[in-house]
């Protein structure tokens, strides 16, 4: 695939490098998140997949190489601008506010500032079928108000919004991740191991929604080890081992390859 290809919502590394301990763990990575598709990233256990999130996010400054978005260069520009601009995360290590509430959580990432032209389930400030009170004339904190409504109800979500964070059990917090990062209506949304502490209905949920989250526009990167779950939501894969990409491709002929298989 060519990851170099730029365009319209297209979140692009060309050439990535980052160094950590002197060791380069991720090395000269060319990857395309491209609008309206879930796009897999899946390798073995240290190949590098969470430093590469970490680089395309804006948590870590690459080394080397570059990351473009909608063609502009955004290798230098932090985390928060990247947020505005439209990118945004979940982590491996769910990283919620345990003292808030499920809402207040959710609230984070919808005062974010909506870039234009946003896509996203949310973007119309309520769930597909909600609410959501079209044009964009609604006061700020209306529309901040809507677009919470809408991501918790999306993720299953509404009947825990008062219940502090910090009580809740782990699969339910990546829920909770999830709805703060589709709050910001995102144009590209970095998935991080969404499936770890999910039960079978919760990932079949998330699957739901992510197939959505893309369907209506934005690009979505799923880290994940859960080959069930990529093959039934990626189109393309990126496979990564010792910081490069082995090989890339429609998710078919990317999940048969041999090299691929022996991986795990
Ligand atoms: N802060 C750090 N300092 C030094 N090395 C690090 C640091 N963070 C990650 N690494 C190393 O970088 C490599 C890539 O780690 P990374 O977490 O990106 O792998 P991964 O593909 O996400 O693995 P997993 O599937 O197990 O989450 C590993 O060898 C890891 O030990």
């Amino acid at each position: 695939m060519n990851g170099g290809r730029t365009g319209p919502g297209l979140l692009a590394g060309r050439g990535v490098l980052r160094r950590l301990g002197g060791v380069a763990v991720v090395d000269g990575v060319d990857l395309a998140v491209r609008p309206g598709r879930v796009t897999a990233l899946v390798g073995p256990n240290g190949a590098g997949k969470s430093v590469l999130l970490d680089c395309l996010s804006g948590l870590a400054r690459p080394d080397g190489g570059r990351i473009l978005l909608d063609e502009r260069d955004i290798t230098r520009a932090p985390c928060h601008r990247r947020a505005r601009l439209g990118v945004a995360r979940t982590f491996q290590q769910v990283a919620v506010f345990p003292e808030l509430t499920v809402a207040e959580n959710v609230q984070v990432g919808a005062e974010q500032p909506r870039p234009t032209g946003a896509g996203g389930t949310m973007a119309g400030g309520g769930p597909p079928g909600g609410d959501a009170v079209p044009g964009a004339a609604v006061p700020a904190a209306v529309a901040v108000r809507q677009r919470v409504a809408g991501s918790l109800h999306l993720l299953g979500l509404t009947p825990l919004a008062a219940r502090p964070a910090g009580d809740l059990p782990l699969g339910v917090l990546r829920l909770v991740e999830l709805a703060r990062a589709l709050a910001g209506s995102p144009r590209v949304l970095l998935v991080d191991e969404v499936s770890v502490g999910l039960d079978a209905g919760q990932v079949a949920w998330v699957a739901r929604v992510l197939a959505l989250v893309a369907r209506e526009g934005a690009g979505v990167l799923l880290v994940e080890h859960d080959l069930g779950l990529v093959s039934r939501l990626a189109e393309l894969a990126y496979v990564l081992d010792g910081g490069r990409v082995v090989t890339a491709g429609p998710i078919e002929r990317v999940l048969s390859d041999q090299r691929v298989r022996r991986l795990w």
